[in-house]
């Protein structure tokens, strides 16, 4: 048997998905990946099956559609409502602040701007969120290459999804039958250079400490660093969730923790300044990351997976409508 752990970085475990892919070890990557989801929430996945060029590719017309003027971007605003969470988003706009307690640190980091810009798409055809592109004409490419690739990072979804399910002794196609649509969506992310004093200060922020909504997230990250992961075990201690190589980031969100009744894990992180960064010139390296967010199709409604309640461990949840939890937390983001 192939050995799928391969290592971790500060306890976030990498694993090689071939195994998964050939058919030589699926229940062992199974195995795994649900014991990463279970006490982690995190796991690094090589050999996934996204094809690099693709990856590399995506993020070439991220860094050309940010680098566009302010208002040509604005050709393709984002709406007022957090709901229909497409297009363009300019620096500032979005604020994700929940798991903070302490109301001083809640005033601090509400004042302290998230200095990020981002581009939202999902499928073309979605009749609950359709999509804002550029007009006709501008940055011919950028479309095209954008729903090229929401469609293979769902055909990697889809994938993950079928370990897990066996990882959680379900029928492998358990998990995908409810995320058929499907109602995912692709974020663009730019993180521009800022004085590296004033993020440390807490005067500006990257993206603060927040779980994702969804089912999962596939995180491609370029190399500039800067992620970070709570433990679990140790709420408030982050450790860096350092960029590797080949590999992407798949991590679990608040819906499927909550179907899960609580079995795995939706693990708060965010984007600070890498640490032990030095700069000539004071200023923090830009960041350029593009998340895959994954969430159950809107029509669908979940109750707590099998297997995952019991007399002694009861269901901590009602069943509920994708559609009514995703989009509860998207009105609270804008
Ligand atoms: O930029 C990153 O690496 C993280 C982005 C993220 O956590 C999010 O968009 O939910
Ligand atoms: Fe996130």
């Amino acid at each position: 048997m192939s050995d799928v752990n391969i290592g971790d970085v500060q306890g976030i475990p990498i694993i090689d998905f071939a195994p998964f892919i050939d058919g030589s070890n699926k229940q062992g990557v199974a195995d795994a990946m649900y014991r990463s989801f279970r006490d982690v929430g995190f796991v690094y996945l090589v050999n996934h099956g996204l094809p690099k060029e693709k990856i590399d590719e995506m993020f070439d017309w991220s860094k050309k559609f940010f680098a566009q003027p302010m208002d040509v971007k604005q050709l393709a605003p984002h709406p007022p409502s957090g709901t229909h969470h497409r297009g363009y988003s300019a620096p500032g706009i979005e604020k994700v602040s929940q798991h903070v307690y302490d109301s001083d640190e809640i005033t601090k980091i509400r004042n302290a701007p998230d200095v990020k810009e981002s581009f939202e798409c999902g499928r073309e055809d979605s009749e609950h969120m359709p999509n804002i592109w550029l007009p006709e004409g501008i940055l011919p490419g950028f479309k095209e290459t954008c729903l090229g690739f929401f469609w293979a990072c769902y055909k990697v979804e889809l994938t993950i999804l079928r370990a897990l399910a066996l990882g959680l002794h379900l029928s492998e196609d358990y998990l995908v039958q409810f995320h058929a649509a499907p109602d995912n969506q692709l974020r663009l992310l730019h993180y521009p250079s800022v004085p590296l004093s004033q993020l440390k200060n807490d005067e500006i922020a990257r993206i603060g400490a927040h779980s994702d909504f969804g089912s999962l997230t596939m995180l491609m990250q370029d190399n500039a660093g800067g992620l970070e992961v709570e433990n679990p075990n140790r709420p408030g201690e982050f450790t860096p969730a350092t960029p590797i190589e080949g590999s992407i980031i798949v991590n679990a969100g608040d819906f499927l923790m909550r179907w899960s009744n609580d079995t795995i894990k939706s693990t708060v992180h965010r984007v600070r300044a890498p640490p032990n960064l030095v700069s000539a010139d004071g200023m923090t390296p830009e960041r350029y990351s593009i998340p895959y967010f994954s969430s159950a199709d809107y029509t669908k409604t979940v109750d707590c997976l099998p297997g995952t309640y019991s007399a002694e461990n009861p269901k901590k949840y009602e069943a509920i409508s994708a559609k009514q939890y995703i989009w509860q937390r998207l009105a609270a983001t804008y």
